[in-house]
């Protein structure tokens, strides 16, 4: 999983956009997600965390995600070479 920090207007959105069409273009899969349902929209295919990993409103210091083992999701997650975190 990568973060990325930057000034706003530094590029972030622009590499973020060029290394995901480059991997799934080698038939990579790779998950964009945001903290905000504005900034996934900049992103393609782009989800809220809270949205894709199913993380609970509120989380706790020892919340978990409700994400079941052998899912769908689990099997993606688990085959996924990278995450975008914006
Ligand atoms: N390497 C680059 N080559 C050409 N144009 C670029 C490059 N990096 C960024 N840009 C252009 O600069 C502008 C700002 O980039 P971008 O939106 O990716 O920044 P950002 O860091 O995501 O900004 P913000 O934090 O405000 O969302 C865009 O118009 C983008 O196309």
């Amino acid at each position: 999983m990568f973060f990325l920090y930057g000034y706003g207007g530094t590029g972030k959105t622009h590499m973020w956009r060029t290394l995901t069409y480059a991997l799934r273009s080698q038939k990579q899969i790779v998950l964009t997600v945001a903290s905000s349902g504005i900034a996934s929209l900049l992103l393609p295919g782009g989800r809220t965390a809270h949205s894709k990993f199913k993380i609970l409103v509120p989380s706790f210091e020892n919340s978990v995600c409700n994400i079941h083992q052998g899912s769908e999701l689990a099997d993606l997650l688990k085959k996924n070479k990278a995450n975008h975190m914006g």
